[in-house]
């Protein structure tokens, strides 16, 4: 709740959490605790329709039954979502309403934490009965209990964007976790061909592990590279706290370790060590393992349960999320490959601590990338802490003020990326815009032998792109210019001078844009307002290599 919140200055009110569950969940009481412990205030549906409507609730529901019911805590529910900013719990029955609903999505895609809690059943019960006053448990109220439950639990999962076990937790140990996972940014991918799931950022997300592998796998193999060895042992811990047979994994570090031959390695031992279609694959290290560990989740029988733990801030902010998965070929960047949606993407800001500044600073290029094509806050936010960020020390980081700003810049772009991914999952129009600066950017890293880093070849790829958008007449000098500024301030490369053009130019058309003989590019028009730029002049596509070649 501390998070980083400068675009909302001004924003209307809003809870800073809504809790939802089963009656006798522990709504109100853990509400409370929770209010107490951040200083903030809390209110109950229930107890704010009590006093609006001058009796209890049972006794109005006998009078005027549970249509009239339903309609007054709609009312109350909706003024409160816009006017009341601490802990509001929900009566059980709310979001069976569906105008509650439609009210409680619009809060979480406004950045609202919907909290589902989820009590033990048999607790629940022994609560709800014990409290009384509570006309949906007239007559057998276990039975009751467990049939609402049946119905309610689907549209509770549907609305919360955080879900909460307090099984066995004292009430404060309980209300501590709901703290620390409303502080979670949450980003929702959805959409045509894809199995919704989530982008959990924050400190500690790793915790999620369980969670999002489910029940179903017995066998878990965590893929994951030496350097992140720290972080590869905690989730180890997790997996086999949880109950899980972990098979850890280790592969060649960045791009040797995205080659067919390691996938080959790995299919190997998941068949030896009698990996089933319902076990699963976490991937956990920068963005070249977790596309190599989702090929394999995506490859092995045909596609199992992946889970994506990225660990480099490139991976969080663009590798994570989408689906690409894949492996380099000695012809090029990420030829073969398929589109695998993750589980879930569990993104813990912990795994930074040991990031070294240069692997930092070349994830910014995917952040910028993100603020060029549609997001201008990102590009604000860099400006604004662009010292701050070129100085990222993974040591402190964790303390420094830098922690939520980096934290919200992951938040955007990964929201900028699910935006392109939600409406274009296999790329047949909108989310080739994400490929802005990668036509360019691919061939350097083929021509470097891999010894340039992504996010490095893709700054230099953007300001090939918009050099190329100006010289084909789409965009203007200034901002030309103020893209080398930006990258040159965050301590990104804008020039190269490491192959001929006609290298390039064969490399451009191996690209995953073109079509048949055709060059296909992102152009921009102007920042926000990215283009195809197809079959552009081959006078500018000479000349804009020049352009990059010559301030180098
Ligand atoms: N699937 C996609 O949509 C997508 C998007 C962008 C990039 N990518 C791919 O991702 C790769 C680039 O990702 P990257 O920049 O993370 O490169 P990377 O995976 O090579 O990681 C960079 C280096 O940082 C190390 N590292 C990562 N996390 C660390 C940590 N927490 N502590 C210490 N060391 C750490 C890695 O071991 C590696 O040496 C490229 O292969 C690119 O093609 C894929
Ligand atoms: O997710 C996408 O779509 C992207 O284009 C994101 C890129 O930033 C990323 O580098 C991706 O791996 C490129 O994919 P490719 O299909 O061009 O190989």
């Amino acid at each position: 709740m501390a998070r980083h919140s400068r675009h909302e200055a001004g924003a209307r009110r809003r809870p800073a959490a809504v809790i939802v569950g089963m009656m006798g969940a522990g709504k109100t009481r853990l509400g409370k605790e929770m209010s107490q412990m951040l200083g903030i205030g809390f209110a109950d549906a229930d107890q704010q329709i009590e006093d609006a409507i001058g009796m209890s609730i049972p006794k109005y529901f006998a009078r005027h039954g549970e249509a009239a019911f339903r309609e007054v805590e709609r009312r109350t529910v909706a003024e409160t979502l816009g006017s009341f900013d601490g802990i509001y719990a929900l009566g059980g029955g709310a979001p069976m309403t569906p105008t509650v609903r439609e009210a409680l999505h619009d809060y979480a895609e406004h950045g609202g934490r919907v909290i589902y809690l989820l009590a033990d059943p048999a607790e629940a019960m022994e609560r709800a009965r014990r409290g009384g006053g509570r006309p949906m448990l007239d007559g057998d109220a276990d039975a009751r209990w467990m049939a609402l439950y049946e119905q309610r639990d689907p549209v509770y999962r549907q609305v919360a964007n955080v879900i909460v076990r307090t099984h066995g937790m004292t009430p404060k140990t309980a209300a501590r976790k709901m703290i620390e996972m409303t502080n979670e940014g949450i980003v929702h991918v959805d959409g045509a061909g894809i199995e919704p799931y989530d982008v959990r950022i924050g400190e500690g997300v790793l915790n999620h592990l369980p969670d999002v592998l489910g029940a179903g796998p017995v066998r878990v193999a965590l893929i994951h590279t030496q350097s992140v060895q720290r972080h590869s042992d905690r989730a180890r811990a997790i997996l086999r706290k949880a109950g899980y047979q972990v098979s850890d994994i280790a592969i060649p570090d960045a791009e040797a370790g995205k080659t067919v031959q390691v996938a080959d390695g790995i299919w190997q031992r998941l068949g030896n060590e009698g990996f089933t279609r319902s076990d699963a694959i976490v991937g956990l290290g920068g963005g070249a393992c977790t596309d190599l560990a989702g090929f394999v989740a995506a490859t092995w029988m045909r596609g199992i349960r992946y889970v994506n733990c990225p660990t480099s801030l490139l991976a969080m902010v663009d590798a994570s999320t989408g689906g690409k998965t894949g492996v380099n070929t000695p012809q090029g960047k990420n030829l073969v490959g398929s589109f695998y949606t993750p589980a879930g993407v569990l993104a813990d800001l912990r795994t930074l601590t040991s990031l070294p500044n240069d692997i930092f600073i070349e994830g910014l290029g995917e952040v910028a990338k993100s603020g060029f094509i549609r997001d201008p806050e990102i590009l604000t936010i860099l400006e604004d802490h662009a010292d701050e960020l070129r100085a990222f020390d993974g040591e402190t980081f964790l303390d420094s003020p830098l922690k939520p700003v980096v934290a919200e810049l992951i938040e955007r772009t990964v929201r900028v990326k699910a935006h392109h991914v939600c409406a274009d999952l296999k790329e047949a129009g909108l989310r080739e815009f994400l490929n802005y600066g990668h036509t360019f950017g691919h061939a350097i890293e083929q021509l470097e032998h891999f010894r340039w880093r992504h996010g490095n070849a893709v700054a230099v790829g953007m300001v090939y792109a918009a050099e190329l958008s100006n010289l084909t007449g789409h965009l203007d000098r200034p901002t030309v210019e103020y893209t080398y500024d930006l990258l040159d301030r965050l301590g990104l490369p804008t020039s190269w001078n490491g192959a001929g053009f006609d290298e390039v130019l064969a490399l451009m058309h191996r690209d995953k844009k073109a079509r048949g003989n055709t060059l296909r590019f992102v152009g921009l028009e102007e920042i926000g307002r990215p283009f195809h730029l197809d079959d552009p002049d081959p006078q500018a596509v000479r000349e804009a290599f020049e352009r990059v070649r010559q301030q180098a």
